[in-house]
Formats: structure tokens, sequence, C-alpha cells
């Protein structure tokens, strides 16, 4: 079962319920703190690390607590704690604040379960993080003996039985029962210090290590052309791929071509009858390239004459029957059918810089006779007017796995490649990328893998539909051409990218500068496609957006080309600076003493927060957010904070760079090329 946000760390309850204590450091604890932690690095199987400190160690007075102040004083100097907590830095900030808490929680009221509630401190003034857990807590301890007499009480006994640790610097009580917390400058300091000389490794989500997961997403339908939808599908998929790759996590990026079905048959009937026509005007008995090169026409004249021609419908029916029964003739004519679609979806998935492996509906064929058997056997599917259905409760209609003529479908195929996926794959979580529209049909089949068993609510594996809305033309309609038409996405792509080259030459010219084709090439497809992708993203994925080229290249606001820019701007800032900043990142404090550096240090540091986030929700606006943010708080920074020239160029080169850094870790999260000057 994968924990949707951080690894639980291991930590050791010493002391039974504890009593609310002033806060004293002392001395004689700080050398129990250093030594308990040498006894215990010294278990075997005993992991210890600086952000994991010993829990309620206690010296001195009874009662006596570590705690925040205390534990500022005790943390090992950062010198000595950089790669230990490089390695167990994976996760979030509020990662470690939850780990910190959750050890406050079981020790201050051992007998009560609570998870830890931390989240950003709604309003900075107060602090940088906040944690709410006192106010439940009270409610659920009311009645017992001893209960606290209000939720602050509950609140300070949290806070007394904090352990050490170098990420907090300062709590406070707020309301009822709020902890606000201040973290400690200096931690974050290091803490991006740490990531300009160590890598961004250490800053993935946590808890996908090693684990499989399946995406299925982009799978669009051969022959017929890949739409608006496919490109969101595309998008959003390769996003939570990368996420999760990031992450650690083993990742099958499956793309479900349907590839398999009755349409094949009218397909293969008319390429046979075009080709006897071709014979009979005097041309070559065999195969000709022209006969799939436009298949969006040979879906539509095929589709004509099944509809309007009798005769031609039942020859088209046999002929499917022939394909599924394996006649070599025909598995050639669908063959070559898949081959020229595929040449055309990987025409765009290069462009898009997105990889998938194939494995179609025709892929689960082999399977489905056996599955729909067990289902059948197993008394989870009935006969129902002939076709064998699973009835989930609270669903009105049920999933139909084998038609009543005796074909299999959509649902078929699904159950089998879910079936699959957990057994062969052995996936931990599969997660579905379609529109909406198809929410019903994820349900039905989720639940009719948990009623087969395969699936067990709360544990084993888990899955997920991530469904989406639709693309609107500017007129607020479903997203077509004139005519009515879907729109073609190798149009809408070469639309993008030639009015970003427009735009670039312009300027260049502007700037009476020589214009570089390659250059400018270059810069237009990262613009361009980038463009599309972040309109797509920045929305929630369950809202309908409006497909609009202006929005999208505006070289203001909340937009890939903006944040292109700014990037290379930062970019632009260091280099003038001619200084080696990864040198001097090993050596040069970063000092947050502007608080417009302690913001921008603040939301750095919060990178995987964000992607924690998106993960969860599997929501990939949770990082354009994030980064849209990071270029506002960069900005502000900026505006206050003189960079080259000023005293503290060394300190402050380094947030600039950390931020580029950052910027484009985001940028290689949406699948977005960076650019270092525009
Ligand atoms: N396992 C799945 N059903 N994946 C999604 C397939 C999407 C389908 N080919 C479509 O175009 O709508």
């Amino acid at each position: 079962m994968l924990a949707p946000t951080h690894h639980p760390r291991p930590f050791l309850s010493t002391t039974t319920r504890r009593q609310v204590a002033p806060t004293t450091p002392l001395a004689s604890t700080r050398r129990a703190l250093h030594l308990f932690k040498l006894a215990l690095t010294s278990i075997p199987g005993v992991e210890f690390s600086a952000g994991q400190q010993v829990v309620a160690v206690r010296t001195g007075a009874p009662g006596a607590a570590i705690t925040t102040k205390a534990a500022l004083s005790t943390a090992p100097s950062a010198a000595t704690t950089t790669m230990a907590s490089e390695k167990a830095s994976c996760g979030s900030v509020r990662g470690e604040l939850c780990d910190l808490f959750r050890t406050a929680l079981s020790v201050s009221y051992p007998d009560v379960a609570a998870d830890p509630v931390v989240a950003p401190c709604g309003n900075a003034k107060n602090g940088d993080y906040q944690c709410n857990n006192a106010m439940a807590l009270f409610g659920k301890l009311k009645g017992a003996p001893n209960a606290p007499k209000a939720p602050r009480d509950v609140a300070n006994a949290i806070l007394g039985a904090l352990p050490a640790n170098d990420l907090v610097s300062e709590t406070s009580l707020a309301g009822p029962g709020f902890i606000n917390i201040r973290l400690n400058k200096d931690f974050l300091s290091k803490r991006l210090s740490n990531m300009l000389v160590n890598g961004l490794a250490g800053w993935a989500p946590a808890g996908y290590i090693g684990k499989k997961v399946v995406i299925d997403f982009s799978s669009p339908n051969v022959a017929k052309e890949m739409h608006v939808g496919h490109l969101r599908s595309t998008i959003i998929g390769d996003t939570l791929c990368r996420i999760f790759e990031y992450s650690g996590a083993d990742v099958l990026r499956l793309n479900h071509v349907g590839d398999w079905g009755t349409q094949f048959g009218m397909l293969i009937e008319h390429m046979a009858d075009t080709r006897k026509a071709r014979v009979a005007a005097g041309g070559e008995d065999k195969d000709a390239d022209e006969d799939v090169s436009d298949l969006q026409e040979l879906y539509r004249a095929a589709k004509k004459r099944f509809d309007d021609e009798e005769e031609f419908k039942t020859r088209a029916r046999e002929a499917v029957t022939r394909l599924q029964s394996g006649d070599p003739v025909s598995l050639a004519a669908w063959q070559r059918i898949c081959a020229a679609s595929r040449r055309e979806f990987e025409a765009i998935y290069s462009r898009l810089g997105v990889t998938l492996q194939e494995r179609g509906e025709s892929f689960y064929n082999p399977m489905l006779k056996g599955v729909v058997d067990e289902l059948k056997d197993a008394g989870v599917a009935t006969i129902d007017d002939g076709a064998t259905c699973v009835f989930v409760e609270g669903q009105s209609v049920p999933l139909i796995v084998q038609k009543s003529d005796g074909g299999f479908g959509y649902a078929s195929t699904d159950m089998a490649a879910l079936k699959h996926r957990l057994n062969e794959e052995k996936a931990d979580w599969i997660v579905y990328v379609t529109d909406v529209g198809q929410s019903q049909h994820f349900e039905l089949v989720f639940a009719a893998a948990k009623k087969a068993g395969w699936l067990v609510e709360g544990s084993g594996p888990k899955v997920s539909h991530v469904g989406f809305g639709l693309v609107l033309g500017e007129d607020g309609k479903r997203f077509r051409t004139r005519s009515g038409d879907l729109v073609r996405l190798v149009e809408l792509l070469d639309e993008a990218k030639s009015r970003c080259a427009a735009t670039l030459r312009e300027r260049r010219v502007e700037a009476g500068e020589e214009v570089n084709e390659a250059e400018v090439e270059e810069a237009a497809c990262a613009m361009g496609y980038g463009a599309v992708k972040y309109a797509d993203l920045k929305n929630h994925r369950t809202t309908n957006y409006k497909f609009s080229f202006d929005d999208m290249l505006n070289l203001k606001g909340n937009t890939a080309v903006y944040l292109l820019y700014a990037h290379a701007r930062i970019a632009g800032i260091v280099r003038k600076a001619e200084k080696d900043v990864y040198a001097a990142a090993a050596t040069t404090p970063i000092s947050l003493d502007h608080p417009k550096e302690l913001e921008l240090a603040l939301h750095l540091c919060k990178l995987p927060e964000a992607l924690e986030d998106a993960i969860a929700e599997l929501a990939p606006n949770r990082v354009t957010d994030y980064l849209y943010d990071l270029s506002e708080k960069f900005n502000s920074f900026y505006v206050d904070c003189k960079v080259l020239g000023s005293e503290q160029e060394a300190s402050r080169l380094l947030l600039c760079e950390a931020t580029a850094v950052v910027m484009r870790k985001c940028f290689e999260m949406l699948g977005i090329k960076p650019l270092y000057r525009i």
C-alpha cells in the first residue's frame, strides 16, 4: 500500500504521558541526548539521523522536557550533519515537521491515535507552518479522567513533547489551540546550500522508492485522429509519470491504444475494395502506401459505406470474424493500419518529448475469455438479458463483460488489463488518465475488481481514475474546427511553434541582432510546445478550459512563455557575475537576513511539498501553481534585494541559482525544456 505522503520514520518512544513543563535548556540534557544518540546508532536495525532526533529523553527535574528552544541549542552543527540530513531529507519540510509532531503526539497522548496535521500557516505573519491537532484531540479526550480543560492545554502538552530538532526556531499558540511554527533560518539556509552542492535527489516526495506505478495514458484509437482529449491525457499522464519517476517509483508508461474492435472489419474490407479497383484500372496487385496514408479519410469512407451499403456492412462483419479468428491476410491488413497510426502518434509524442510503451487492447485479446469465465465461475458475473454482467452496489448499470452476441468490448478488455497489471506487472498503483466522461466506466471496473477480490478497499494495490475536463474553443463550446471536425493536433503544435518563432525573430530584428535560425527553431519548439502543455496543466484537470493561443503565448502572466523568460533572466544574472556558484555554494553560507530572501528560501524549500500534493491529488496544477508563485517570490526578492555589485552578491547569487535549479526541476516535471537565453 502506498502512503500518499510521508513514509513513516522509525521513532523510539520511551515515556508514557508527559506533563506540561517549563522550558529549560539543560547542559545535562544536551549530554544525555548525545550519549543516547551514540548508544542508538550502535544498535543494529536502529536508524538515526539528524532530522529525527531522540524522542523525549528527560533529565533533571521530573517533567522537564526538551523543548523547541532547547532543541535548537542542542542541535548538532550543520557541518557535521550535512551529509546525514541530505540522506535523510528525502521528502518535504512539512513531512519532517509531521514526523516531529507524530512523535510529540505519541509521547504526550500515547493512548489516542492521532495523525499529525501540519500545514503552511494561513497567515505568514504568525508563522511558516501550523500544527492543528489540538482541537480535535481535545474533543477526543473529553470525558476521560484527567481530561485537559481546554484545547490550548492540549497544544501545550504536544509542544512540550516536541523532540529536539534543528528545524523549528520558535513556536506560539494562536486562537483556540493552533500551534504556529517558525522555521529556523539556519536550517533553511543549509537546506538550500545542500541542494546546490548535492543536487535535488533528496528533495523528491518520499514513500515511492521502488513502488511499481502503472500509468495508462494518451491511449488514442487506431485509424482515428488523435484529438485534444488525447492531448490532455498525454500531457497530464506524462507529468504524473515524471513526478513518480523523480520520486523513485518504477513507472510503467502504458499506451492502451484502441487497436482492436469491430471497426477494423470495415477498414480492411474497404482497403481490399480499393486495391481491387486499382487492379481493375491496370494498377499492380500489391499493397500501396497510399491505402493507409490518410487514415482519417480511410475511416470516413469506410464508415460511410458501412452506414449506407447493406452488402458492405455484411462483408465488414465477416471481416471482423476472420480477423478475430487469426486469418493471416486480415491480420496483415490490420497490422498495416496499426503501423500507419503508430507513425502518426509517434510524430506527436516525439515533438512533445513523451515516451510511452504501446500495449494496446489487442494485447489482452487472448485473455478475455479466461477472465470472463473466471468472473462467471466465481459468481461475480451473471447473465442478464443474454449479456454477461457484473452488478455492483450503488451503480444503476452493470459492467458488461461479454455482449449478448458473445463479443467482448471495452469493459472486457479493461478487466483483463487490470488483472494483468496486478498479477503480471505487480503494480502497487494503477492510474488511468482519461476524460471525466469515462468516470462511471472506471468506477464500474474498479468495483467489479473488488467484487472479484482482485482489489481490497484500504489495503494492497491502489487504482485511480484521473479524469479531466473538456478543451473548449474561444466560443466556449467544444473545441472544433470551423467545419465542425475535431482539431488536428499536429496543426495545433505547428501553429504554437510558428507563432513563437515569429515573435522571436521580431525581437531579434528589433534588437538589431542577427537571426540564428537554428536557435530560433529550438526556442520556438520549447516555447510553443511548452505553452500548449502549460496552458493545459495549469488548470485543475477537472475544469474545462479554453484553448487560446493568445492567452497561452502571452509574455505576461501565468504562461510557460513568461516563465521561460523569467528563468532565462535569472540564468543571465548568474552568468553575468562570472562566478563559479557551485564552488561558492560549498563555502559561502546563504544569508537570509532580508525578509524577501527568507520568503524566497522558504518557498524554494517547499518544492517537495508541491510534488507530494501533486501525487496525493494526482493534480499537476499543484506544480504549475508552485512554479508561478516561485517566479513571483523571486521578482519581489529581486526588486528589493540588489544582487550584482551588492555586498551580499555572493550569497544572493546562490539564491538566484537555487531558484533557477528549482524552476528547471518544475519545467522537467511539466515536460518543458528550459531556455537559458532568449
Ligand atoms: N484502459 C483504458 N480504458 N484506457 C483509456 C483508453 C482510452 C480510449 N482509447 C479513448 O480514446 O477513449
